[in-house]
């Protein structure tokens, strides 16, 4: 499969190159602008969007000096055709988004230790990777209404009702990208309980009436189910525009994209002599929903050198068992908790099978964005048939449908071609972490080189070391940072508590979650019910409609 996998297909959109048109991964969804793939989130065949060819990045390496901005800039024009956002206003939606970040380099590059370096991801406003994309979605979001809405009053405004499911991150980050904004309502639901207290905190003392903390009996899982019924429920289609904030949306790929631009430049610049521009680097991806490590991927089929994606998973590892069996199951075959009862680290597994661990925010038991990297390892395995590339895409749209479907209805499935397996490990390995080896990670990191990693970023880290045990002599890896380690205080606390040096409230607590809990806080609690949360949203929006917000 090449970069420039596509040709033309005829579609509605002449002035979008392929890279700038979208299809769904299930095939029936095809021609689509930016903006329509923007607002819609979803397909309406369930699938997510892809462009339809992934783009060349001609002369990357000219790029090595440009600021965050100017390089997010390249990345995404060539996937946004001027003749949707003019490349002034783009310009101005990405100024606007990263001047809300704590460090002038936005996601600046640390030398960790030995070869590894860390991408820290945390310096927007809610101190998680999700804000490089979300207040970029947030910016856009507004862009599209506001040219919608030009000139129309009352009920013929446009209005964008966002529902998203968050098991920490992507919902503060989502509200803090949509707080106040005009013509938009935000839910977000997130599994009761089973955030961390920071997180929940960060959601629930937004005040803003635009914003909607549901608090759902269930776990990420559930809510995101209940998210991919409303968007696949005609009714609620039909009155309300809704829009996504996750992952499944497109937008959020592809700004998380541009930090593996500038994390490669960043190496080269940090190590003049052992990493030129043209070698081959290794990253290492905390994952949950696929979607950061994905983007990584496109930057790769984009041109950047990448020799391997390590997906680091903790004990829900789905992805992790796909990657050694070939088989995508909800539920192990094989493995610790295919053991009987608890596995032996003695970590709590819900009857629906999520188990809590010390990086809850990646206690997923589906991956989203998996059906994405999915469509283009059909289409890759499609395309030795021959035939054209029109035959070729729907070829993958159909195996995808088939796939997912089988996920829906059985639990699973796989094994897949060995063709299509042999593919994803040409480009990913993974690894599995369990919770007190993320503990000792924070432990012996902190003991050997004094920084404080959050579980997350630690699954990260310890998949890192793992991976560089098999690695060519010399090869540099960089770990994803996804969060501030502050957000997630009980983790850190148990892995370095009585440490020479270490107090939370002086060595990791940011001044911004001082005194959060004293706030007021607004949150509902929901059923695991997607019709009611259908209902609630109905009531709510129609109040805000009426007050005219
Ligand atoms: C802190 C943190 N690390 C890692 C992940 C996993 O990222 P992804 O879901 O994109 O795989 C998440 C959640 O998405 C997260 O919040
Ligand atoms: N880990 C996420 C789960 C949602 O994933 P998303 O990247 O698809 O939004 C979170 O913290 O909410």
């Amino acid at each position: 499969m090449s970069n420039g996998a596509a040709a033309a297909n005829g579609s509605s959109t002449p002035t979008h190159t392929p890279s700038q048109r979208y299809l769904s991964t299930r095939g029936e969804d095809t021609g689509l602008s930016f903006e329509d793939v923007v607002l819609k989130g979803l397909a309406s065949d369930g699938g997510l969007y892809i462009p339809e060819a992934i783009p060349a990045a001609e002369g990357w390496e000219s790029w090595k000096d440009l600021s965050f901005v100017d390089l997010a800039f390249n990345v995404l024009s060539l996937y946004i055709s001027p003749s949707e956002i003019p490349a002034d206003d783009l310009k101005d939606i990405i100024r606007r988004s990263y001047a809300t970040f704590r460090s002038d380099d936005v996601t600046p590059l640390i030398h960790l230790q030995d070869n590894i370096h860390l991408l820290e991801l945390f310096h927007g406003p809610t101190f998680a990777f999700k804000d490089v994309a979300l207040q970029f979605l947030g910016n856009l979001f507004e862009y599209f209404l506001v040219r919608r809405n030009a000139g129309k009053e009352g009920r013929d405004r446009y209005h964008l009702t966002v529902v998203g499911a968050t098991s920490g991150d992507t919902g503060s980050a989502a509200i803090y990208g949509l707080r106040g904004k005009t013509d938009v309502s935000v839910f977000m639901l997130h599994p009761k309980g089973r955030v961390s207290p920071i997180q929940e905190l960060q959601m629930t003392t937004v005040l803003d009436p635009n914003v909607h903390n549901l608090a759902v009996t269930g776990n990420f899982d559930n809510c995101q189910d209940i998210v991919k019924a409303l968007f696949a429920d005609p009714d609620i289609n039909s009155t309300h525009k809704l829009g996504a904030v996750n992952s499944i949306n497109w937008a959020r790929i592809l700004a998380q994209t541009v930090y593996y631009f500038y994390s490669y430049f960043s190496l080269a610049r940090q190590n003049p002599d052992s990493f030129k521009i043209g070698d081959k680097v290794r990253y290492s991806v905390p994952s949950g929903n696929f979607g950061d490590i994905l983007a990584g991927y496109f930057a790769f089929r984009m041109g950047l050198p990448v020799d391997k994606f390590v997906i680091a998973t903790n004990e829900n590892d789905i992805l992790d068992r796909f990657w050694k069996t070939g088989r995508y199951e909800k539920q192990p075959a094989y493995g610790a908790a295919a053991e009987g009862g608890l596995p032996a680290d003695g970590v709590k597994a819900h009857e629906d099978g999520v188990k809590e661990t010390l990086s809850p925010a990646m206690d997923i038991l589906v991956s989203s964005n998996f059906e994405r990297l999915l469509w283009f390892l059909a289409y890759e395995f499609a395309s030795s048939a021959g035939m054209d590339d029109e035959w070729t895409k729907k070829q993958a749209g159909q195996e995808v449908a088939t796939w997912l479907g089988d996920l829906r209805r059985k639990g699973g499935f796989g094994p897949v071609y060995r063709d299509v397996l042999d593919a994803a490990r040409r480009t990913f390995e993974s690894e599995r972490v369990s919770d007190p080896q993320t503990v000792e990670a924070i432990r012996t990191t902190y003991m050997s080189v004094g920084y404080v990693l959050d579980p997350h970023t630690a699954v990260g880290v310890e998949a890192a070391k793992r991976s560089l045990e098999r690695a060519p002599e010399g090869t540099k890896i960089v770990s994803l940072s996804t969060a501030h380690p502050a957000k997630f205080a009980g983790a850190v606390t148990l892995a370095l508590q009585g440490e020479e040096g270490f107090e939370f409230g002086k060595k990791v607590l940011p001044k911004e979650f001082v005194g959060l809990e004293e706030r007021e806080k607004r949150v509902r609690d929901v059923a695991n019910d997607w019709r009611a949360v259908r209902e609630l949203v109905r009531e709510e929006v129609e109040g805000e409609k009426t007050e005219g917000r």
